[in-house]
């Protein structure tokens, strides 16, 4: 399994995660997982809950020991967070799902604490540009603890851009914003990594976050990173079925029935002989085609921009994409596109 993107293999990492292992009791955490990032990159870590992603990064804050493997920055190998007075690094910042802000100071204050050895000048003119990026400027003067769980996130999120780290570590960073504030801040983090040429990981467990944002992104199963590739490799070609549902709505079929019904195509083969058929490769009709297999709907969830359709054809169910809306049982014919 390739490491890095080729791209950037000729380029030395800024920062690497070397075969490291974490446990807890009997649980084996994070297993022997290494990972490159380069200057300016942004790298998504998509995972379901409880798969390791909160405690990986904990591990690349070195902020926790771990058992085996080691962190490096810069070319230089971390020291074990036990023997550091205070542990993490300067120049690696994390914002936790609990933001660590500090309660009673107002936003602008948390974010001025963040660049308190600046000059002044640079300093208040930053803060003004971060409230904006995101979109905090409402709230400048509101004591932290007064805030939505989505305007902690923000402030935490601005907060940590302050402070011009090389390695940005953001967890579940999108976890409490609604859609505009997403979009936006999913945008801020772009323009601030192309900026400062930092790397960011950010962890999250949905997959249209990690798609969107990730130059490149990794899928972590039961601590391991069992995929690494670009968000259209992972969507397009994942390595299994697990991965195939992680990362987007997905039918797997065994080839030969995929084959039996719609012909030989260009189908991404999984293991045990399955195919990924993704909703958008299929076209759905309300009339006879001469190249559709017929079919009866299910149900149907209106989802904005289409309709998440589930069709049964003889033996099997699919799920299809209409921009019309489909009536149970009503018949349908389906192609591939
Ligand atoms: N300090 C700890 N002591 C014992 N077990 C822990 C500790 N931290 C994490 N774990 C366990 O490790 C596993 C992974 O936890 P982690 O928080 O890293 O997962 P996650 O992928 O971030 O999950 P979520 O998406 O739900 O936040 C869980 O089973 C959790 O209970």
């Amino acid at each position: 399994m390739p490491i890095d993107h080729p791209s950037i293999l000729n380029k030395p990492p800024l920062f690497e995660l070397r075969s490291i292992s974490k446990s807890y009791a009997e649980q084996t955490v994070v297993n022997q997982l290494s990972l490159r990032l380069h200057a300016g990159e942004i790298f998504g870590l998509l995972g379901e809950s409880g798969a390791g992603k909160s405690t990986l990064l904990q591990l690349a804050a070195n902020l926790i020991n771990p058992d085996l493997g080691e962190v490096w920055l810069g070319g230089e190998k971390l020291p074990l967070p036990s023997d550091l007075l205070i542990p993490g690094h300067p120049d690696i910042k994390i914002v936790h799902q609990d933001y660590g802000l500090s309660p009673n100071l107002s936003v602008r204050e948390n974010i001025r604490y963040a660049l308190r050895y600046y000059e002044k000048s640079f300093r208040d003119a930053r803060i003004e540009e971060l409230l904006e990026l995101c979109q905090l400027q409402a709230l400048a003067e509101q004591p932290a603890k007064l805030l939505s769980g989505g305007e902690k996130q923000r402030t935490a999120i601005a907060r940590a851009l302050a402070e011009e780290a090389q390695i940005l570590l953001l967890d579940e960073p999108f976890a409490h914003l609604d859609l505009p504030n997403n979009r936006r801040l999913a945008e801020t983090i772009r323009k601030s990594v192309a900026l400062s040429g930092a790397a960011c990981i950010f962890v999250t467990h949905h997959a249209t976050d990690a798609l969107g944002l990730s130059q490149r992104m990794g899928i972590l199963r039961q601590g391991s990173l069992i995929q690494l590739g670009t968000p259209q490799e992972i969507y397009h070609q994942p390595l299994n079925a697990y991965v195939a549902g992680l990362s987007g709505e997905a039918n797997v079929l065994d080839l030969t029935l995929a084959e039996q019904y719609f012909g030989r195509h260009d189908w991404h083969v999984l293991p045990h002989a399955q195919v990924l058929i993704r909703p958008e490769y299929l076209h759905v009709q309300t009339t006879p085609s001469a190249d559709g297999l017929k079919a009866e709907v299910r149900w149907s969830i209106f989802e904005g921009s289409r309709y998440r359709v589930c069709v049964r054809l003889e033996q099997f169910d699919l799920m299809v994409y209409s921009n019309k809306e489909l009536k149970e049982k009503q018949k349908v014919w389906i192609s591939v596109v």
